[in-house]
């Protein structure tokens, strides 16, 4: 590759240092053994927070009369389009069965998972968008019991907004409680919630490490922490569209990496030379924000042709990828990791955040290589069964008698050599281990 970086990052997303690992591993186990009273603590140290642990149902239904009618219509508008996409997806997760051998039935069907937590963040916006992303999949996959957390605003709790979307997604139970402790709470089963099987929802880099660090004893979404986005853009592009595009993923934190891939330098140097007023535009946290993501995180690389720039998109493996380029079909069929795509400048991540239908909730930092973004398959348990008949069953258990004797598991062998004995008592088998 012949790529050029016009602006390259100092730093990389700071996710998964070990001094990181080393705080928020102490941090659970302080959890787990202090139990209700640890988290309690920690909502105090970290979020001011001494109220209920539990949202009262007064404070939910109060929630509901706080929130203005436009907005709960535009929450309204978001949840209906994103609870069709959710259920669209679970059209597509099928059951089936074979006949693998004749009398011999096997098959594949999916359980959605009993207990989830739904972390929705709330450190530094309001992430109303976070619980109808979370919720809503979870309630459509068919979960039985949901838990929802955000971190509380010292005297509030959590802003009536996003407790007014957490009810109208379905949450059964809502925790005033952000961050490590939240997820912990979720996790261990603490203030007399069912045990979390499942973790889902996008946090800061405490939230992140929290769940990897349980993953396995609960099963987790993805690795969502720091929000990352990619524009590709060829000589056609809308520079200031682009500008705005970056600028405004930028906003999420001082550790929200944006990266433009272009193959046309006066689009590239454009957009550069927009950046500064663009984000000078914003209010000022968001500003501030904005201007340590770009000066830090901020990378624009030149190509030679847009084969180049599939190939830089594949190794970065972005969150978000916004293709502002000629000929989407091509890039629609030839990129390979990404957690969501928005093709055309007629759309913008800022749609898929917030209301247009596909979640939001999305790998980062390069789980993009591994993994899609939250959707229904993720509350779902893909198990598998099978039976037969006893004739169906008489190859299989020959088969297995044999490579069992030979892999030296002779219990395993046994349990053929019954049914053999018992289904077909005037037969005789050759069931001995093949020397070779
Ligand atoms: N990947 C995805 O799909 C999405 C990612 N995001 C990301 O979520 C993140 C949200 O972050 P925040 O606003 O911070 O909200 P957050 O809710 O994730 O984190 C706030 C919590 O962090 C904890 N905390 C703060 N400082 C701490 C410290 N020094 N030690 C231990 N715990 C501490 C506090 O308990 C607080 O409750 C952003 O990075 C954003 O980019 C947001 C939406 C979607
Ligand atoms: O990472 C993400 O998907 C976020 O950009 C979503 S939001 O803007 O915080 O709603
Ligand atoms: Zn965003």
């Amino acid at each position: 590759m012949t790529i050029e970086y016009l602006k390259k990052a100092d730093r990389r997303a700071e996710t998964g240092q070990s001094d990181l690992q080393a705080t928020v591993q102490a941090l659970l186990t302080e959890i787990e053994q202090g139990g209700d009273a640890a988290a309690r603590a920690h909502a105090q140290k970290f979020d001011g927070w001494t109220g209920p642990a539990l949202v009262p149902q007064d404070a939910l239904d109060a929630a509901a009369h706080q929130v203005p009618d436009k907005l709960k219509a535009d929450i309204g508008f978001a949840h209906d389009n994103i609870r069709r996409f959710a259920e669209a997806q679970k059209v597509t997760i099928q059951p089936c069965e074979l006949e693998v051998q004749p009398g011999f039935f096997a098959g594949q069907k999916h359980i959605p998972v009993s207990a989830a937590g739904c972390y929705v963040p709330g450190g530094r916006y309001s992430h109303i968008a976070s619980a109808i992303m979370t919720i809503t999949t979870a309630k459509v996959a068919g979960v039985d019991h949901i838990t929802a957390c955000s971190p509380p605003k010292p005297g509030i709790g959590i802003p009536p907004a996003i407790l007014y979307t957490m009810q109208l997604c379905g949450a059964d139970a809502v925790l005033n409680m952000g961050g490590v402790q939240g997820i912990a709470s979720m996790a261990f089963g603490l203030f007399g919630l069912p045990r979390a099987d499942m973790l889902v929802g996008p946090g800061n880099q405490y939230v992140a490490e929290a769940k990897r660090l349980l993953f396995g004893r609960v099963g987790i979404d993805m690795f969502a922490g720091p929000t990352d986005s990619m524009v590709v853009a060829d000589g056609a592009a809308d520079p200031h569209l682009v500008a705005w595009d970056l600028a405004g993923q930028a906003e999420h934190g001082y550790n929200s990496p944006v990266w433009l891939v272009t193959d046309d330098r006066a689009l590239a140097e454009a957009v550069m030379r927009l950046m500064p007023t663009i984000i000078a535009e914003l209010p000022e946290t968001n500003a501030k924000n904005a201007e340590a993501a770009w000066r830090d995180h901020g990378e624009v690389i030149l190509c030679s042709d847009r084969e180049e720039m599939a190939q830089v998109c594949d190794a970065y493996g972005p969150e978000h990828l916004h293709v502002q380029a000629a000929d989407l079909d091509w890039w629609l069929g030839r990129l390979r990791s990404y957690g969501s795509l928005f093709l055309g400048e007629e759309t913008t991540v800022a749609f898929g955040d917030k209301a247009a239908g596909p979640n939001h909730v999305l790998p980062t930092s390069g789980a993009a290589r591994y993994t899609g973004g939250l959707s229904v398959h993720k509350y779902m348990k893909t198990v598998t069964w099978q039976r037969a008949t006893r004739d169906g069953a008489r190859p299989v258990a020959e088969a297995t008698a044999r490579i069992s004797r030979l892999e030296g598991m002779e219990g395993h062998a046994r349990t053929a050599d019954i049914r053999l004995a018992k289904f077909f008592p005037q037969e005789s088998f050759d069931l001995a281990a093949s020397a070779d």
